[in-house]
């Protein structure tokens, strides 16, 4: 059957395979792939790729599927309209997963950048930045104010400019209140405007997070902030060039950022004690260096910034691997009894969690360290093999950098539930995120919540499937779709669309792994 069958109204129209040809075009480029890659892909040659793009090659419904398949992305639909409202998955478990699979460049720190770019007057451009939701929430934002952005053909670099006035009554204020890191915001403009209204910051359901860390930093700079009517008003009465020690009550990463954003133009040196040293931050300083900023203290909890009025630099800035992803792939593979190499891990940031999944058991082939493309960040290629886990002896805690990963501690609770023996989950930092880790019980997990931080996981489990609605946070909502995987049977994971957030094809990537993942709408 060819698509014009399909297209019954439109049966002979050549612009029906311009329009496919576009659609496989746009496909491609937002997965980052050249046009020999997806033939690659599809085991047919490029010029066959130059053809269907330009709407010269007649298709057939198997050669539109595999096209789908290989750009994972539905590139037509048959039947009354095409898919809209919210995602689910139809998972398959109970298969190990094989082969290898290589982790992208970190959301936290695309966020940072994407709004430190707002401090450079010349030409920001942001190699192999993650292509997920968070990034273009942020991007429409920018867009919005008035800075172009613009991705390089296959879609991976994007380069920033900046324009000398920025449109803020024109802002995208829905985009910018479904991220929380529009309040980096805050850093960049204090030295533009004196007066300004941002809305306010959104994001996952994790409970409070107040922005009241952000004040704190940010007042030795001049800034007072009203929150009124959705938005944050600013005003900015700057006293004069002085140096500055700015001691933070939380060690936090956006406001270490932000204190590094509003410190980097001023005509001063400010000191950031009790700031975190963990990986976006390390990558915000990198890209900041290469700025003309001065910052000593890199990786540590001291940092020393002598700032500069103008920074005008075309810099080009390679965001590292993001451990966070790592730690969600190695899980994938450790909860389906899989041998699996995770490629490119920031084991830099990974130490303390590969340290207790060796305690636990799990037998880990650690590739000698080389550095990530930002020529700083520590990164190794790790092997996992199927092995016997048993519960850790003591709690399972997070810690600023560089202890455990607040972000990498939900996983624990998945690999907790698939080892032997009870594991102690305390997640002191978010009030409602181990909440959703009891969402596990669903598939026949024993997660017992002791209090909104504490949860108590006594395993083995034998995974069993089930249909569950995606709970309102991040990684709790990669952890049900990781224990999935582990389960006998078919699954269903509904209202999946909060994963694109923060993941880059999760779903294609795993089942090029071997998955059998199958995403669908209502
Ligand atoms: C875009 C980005 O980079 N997001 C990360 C960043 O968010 P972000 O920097 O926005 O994190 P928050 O400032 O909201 O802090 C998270 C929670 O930790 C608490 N807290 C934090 C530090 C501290 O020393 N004491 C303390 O109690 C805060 O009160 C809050 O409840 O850091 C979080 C905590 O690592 C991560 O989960 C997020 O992925
Ligand atoms: C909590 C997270 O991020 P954000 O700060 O963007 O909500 C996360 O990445 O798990």
């Amino acid at each position: 059957m060819t698509v014009t069958d399909l297209l019954p109204e439109t049966a002979g129209d050549a612009s029906v395979m311009q329009r496919i040809g576009v659609l496989v075009r746009d496909a491609r480029r937002h997965r980052g792939l050249t046009q020999l890659q997806l033939a690659e892909r599809l085991g047919t040659s490029q010029s066959a790729v130059a053809r269907i793009e330009q709407g010269g090659q007649n298709l057939t419904l198997e050669l539109l599927g595999r096209l789908s398949a290989a750009l994972g992305s539905e590139l037509i639909s048959v039947g009354p309209s095409t898919p809209s409202g919210p995602t689910h998955l139809r998972v398959t478990g109970g298969r190990t997963l094989h082969g290898s699979v290589t982790v992208k460049s970190s959301k936290n720190a695309a966020v940072a950048l994407l709004c430190a770019a707002l401090l450079n007057r010349g030409r920001t451009t942001l190699r192999n930045l993650a292509r997920i939701v968070e990034v273009d929430r942020i991007l429409d934002v920018l867009r919005s104010i008035g800075v172009e952005a613009t991705w390089d053909a296959a879609g991976r670099d994007l380069t920033l400019v900046v324009p000398d006035e920025l449109d803020l009554a024109g802002i995208d204020a829905d985009a910018a209140r479904r991220t929380r890191s529009i309040i980096m915001f805050l850093g960049p403009l204090l030295h533009r405007y004196e007066d300004f209204r941002l809305p306010y910051a959104g994001g996952c359901d994790l409970g409070t997070r107040t922005v009241e860390p952000h004040m704190i930093a940010l007042r030795p700079f001049g800034l007072q902030v009203q929150a009124h009517g959705g938005e944050y008003q600013a005003t900015v009465r700057a006293d004069g060039a002085h140096d500055r020690t700015i001691v933070l009550t939380e060690r936090g990463d956006t406001v270490t950022e932000n204190a590094l954003l509003a410190a980097a133009r001023s005509d001063s040196t400010t000191t950031i004690r009790n700031a975190s040293s963990n990986y976006m931050v390390q990558d915000l300083c990198l890209y900041l260096q290469r700025l003309g900023v001065d910052i000593q203290g890199l990786g540590t909890t001291t940092l020393v910034v002598r700032g500069r009025p103008v920074l005008d630099a075309d810099v080009d800035y390679t965001i590292s691997e993001d451990p966070v992803e790592a730690m969600s792939l190695l899980t994938a593979g450790i909860v389906t009894d899989s041998e699996v190499t995770v490629c490119r891990a920031p084991v830099e940031f990974l130490e303390i969690e590969l340290a207790v999944l060796a305690e636990m058991g799990l037998r880990i082939e650690r590739s000698p360290d080389y550095l990530a493309d930002n020529g700083h960040t520590r990164l190794a290629d790790l092997t996992i093999r199927p092995s016997a886990l048993a519960a850790p002896i003591d709690k399972i805690h997070p810690m600023p950098f560089p202890g455990l990963n607040i972000d990498n501690l939900p996983f624990f609770a998945v690999i907790a539930a698939h080892a032997a023996g009870e594991t102690l989950i305390h997640d002191w930092v978010y009030d409602n995120r181990a909440i959703h880790l009891s969402d596990l019980t669903r598939l026949g997990a024993n997660v017992r919540l002791l209090d909104p931080h504490r949860v108590l996981v006594t395993g083995p489990t034998r995974w069993s499937s089930a249909e569950v609605v995606c709970p309102p946070a991040l990684r709790p909502a990669v952890c049900i779709l990781l224990a999935m995987l582990a389960a006998k049977g078919t699954s269903v994971l509904r209202n999946v669309d909060i994963i694109a957030r923060g993941y880059e094809h999760l779903y294609e990537r795993l089942v090029e792994m071997g998955a059998d993942i199958e995403v669908f709408h209502d």
